[in-house]
């Protein structure tokens, strides 16, 4: 069944996309249902990148059709100011009974963007709160992505994000990233070398003093530079060094959350409990935009003090803890209670490790990475063209019935977790068939 392509393709301002390239012609979806995109044109895709890291479960899920059709016809709408409706505090119990304690509470947002925020302003209110106003520097690291607002942009650390943005927030420092392609090229899972790297935080410390800075915030994982791995080691001495000098320690799960790694979380999978979690994506199955900053009751009980008629903090968003949104977490959490799927990763994970490390060899390949369902294949970039042998890959791939995602010169793959052993054989095939005819 063809799908019109609409007549007027220019007021859409496509986000991260090259605009005259997509209009000139467009790559319009349809429908969506399992692993499977469907084109306007009547052609399937597999999904490699679950959408945007965020549709875990697959689509189409009827369970959560029918949860955000019930519960748009029966509270569409309700403000979380001073009122409140009974799944905000289900889903906020919910979540924070699939992470230990001291993870005992949940503020809720729209987006990634929007909890990487929440998160930076309480990490800064809550060193006020408990009389350490001094320490407002924020810490995060080369190639980190934290969204798009000012303080993710800020603390990230991808130039093409923030070049155009001029200044930025002042009081931000970055660690160096993680990658060594000298000594880690093409390494199963964590790397061996580089767990030295969380040295640098000591040096941005001690450069600073402890009294001045407020929070460190890493993504486990780093998905959206390009998959980089964190070295064995490396994050225990993070969360080592921000104890010993009374630094928060925020976890970024916007990908690695809801079994991206397969584990729940990053927080079970490296077994560091961090101050704060944000997660978004997977959080509703990618249907219903939603966001959730995971905080400790030491965190949390710093803000509850004072009159109980005031305000604790002047911080939230009219779609904070949305009925619509809660329904559809709720839904989600469910399937992935069903069938297992925040800890399938070791089932797959191993088959879609050997499946990726099979394309060594072929032309331009200069690293794969891979960890949980999450894989990368680096590609060495044309001179003085960088991005575009992998974007030339990217559209390769689309004509030979796979979406995925690129990054600079990188492939990154990120299956919805319902992934079977033969759609990675497919997906793995056709990177390799497109590889192999790459200019
Ligand atoms: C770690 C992290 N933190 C924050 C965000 C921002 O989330 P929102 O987009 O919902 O505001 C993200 C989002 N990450 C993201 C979003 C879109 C595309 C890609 C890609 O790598 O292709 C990655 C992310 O990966």
């Amino acid at each position: 069944m063809n799908v019109p392509v609409p007549n007027n393709l220019e007021a859409f301002w496509m986000p991260f996309t090259a605009n005259r390239q997509f209009k000139k012609a467009p790559r319009l979806l349809a429908s969506a249902s399992g692993m499977y995109y469907t084109t306007v044109d009547g052609r399937k895709l597999l999904d490699a990148a679950a959408g945007l890291w965020c549709v875990n479960a697959g689509h189409g899920r009827r369970e959560i059709v029918e949860a955000v059709a019930n519960q748009v016809g029966e509270l569409d709408y309700a403000p979380a100011f001073q009122m409140g409706h009974p799944k905000a505090f289900e889903l906020a119990a919910r979540l924070t009974s699939m992470l230990p304690k001291p993870l005992d509470h949940v503020f809720f947002t729209n987006s990634g963007s929007e909890s990487v925020e929440t998160a930076l302003k309480i990490a800064l209110a809550y060193q006020r709160a408990r009389g350490k106003g001094t320490k407002t520097r924020l810490i995060g690291r080369e190639r980190g992505y934290h969204g798009v607002n000012f303080g993710g942009i800020s603390v990230g650390g991808i130039p093409t994000n923030r070049k155009f943005f001029g200044s930025l927030l002042t009081g931000v420092d970055h660690m160096r990233h993680t990658h060594d392609l000298e000594r880690n090229a093409f390494t199963r899972g964590q790397p061996e070398y580089g767990a030295e790297f969380a040295d640098e935080l000591e040096r941005i410390i001690y450069l600073h003093d402890a009294s001045n800075i407020a929070a460190v915030i890493v993504e486990p994982m780093s998905g959206s530079t390009g998959v980089l791995v964190p070295p064995k080691g490396y994050l225990e001495r993070l969360r080592e060094i921000c104890t010993k000098h009374d630094i928060l320690l925020i976890f970024d799960e916007v990908i690695t959350g809801f079994g991206r790694l397969g584990a729940p979380f990053a927080v079970d999978y490296f077994g560091i409990v961090p101050d704060m979690v944000v997660t978004a994506k997977g959080i509703t199955n990618g249907v219903i935009p939603m966001g959730a900053v995971l905080c400790s009751s030491e965190i949390y009980d710093a803000f509850m003090t004072g009159p109980e008629h005031a305000i604790e903090l002047f911080h939230g968003y009219t779609y904070s803890a949305h009925p619509v949104a809660c329904a559809a977490s709720m839904a989600t959490l469910d399937i992935y209670a069903k069938e297992g799927l925040l800890t399938r990763g070791p089932e797959l994970a191993q088959y879609f490790e050997d499946a990726l490390h099979s394309l060594k060899g072929l032309p331009h390949v200069i690293d794969i990475r891979n960890i949980g369902l999450v894989g990368a294949i680096e590609l060495r970039p044309i001179d003085g063209e960088p991005t575009k042998r992998a974007f030339s890959a990217f559209l390769s791939a689309y004509e030979k019935g796979v979406m995925m995602r690129t990054t600079g010169d990188i492939i990154a793959l990120s299956p919805p977790l319902i992934v079977t052993k033969e759609q990675i054989d497919f997906l793995v095939s056709v990177i390799a068939d497109v590889l192999k005819a790459l200019p």
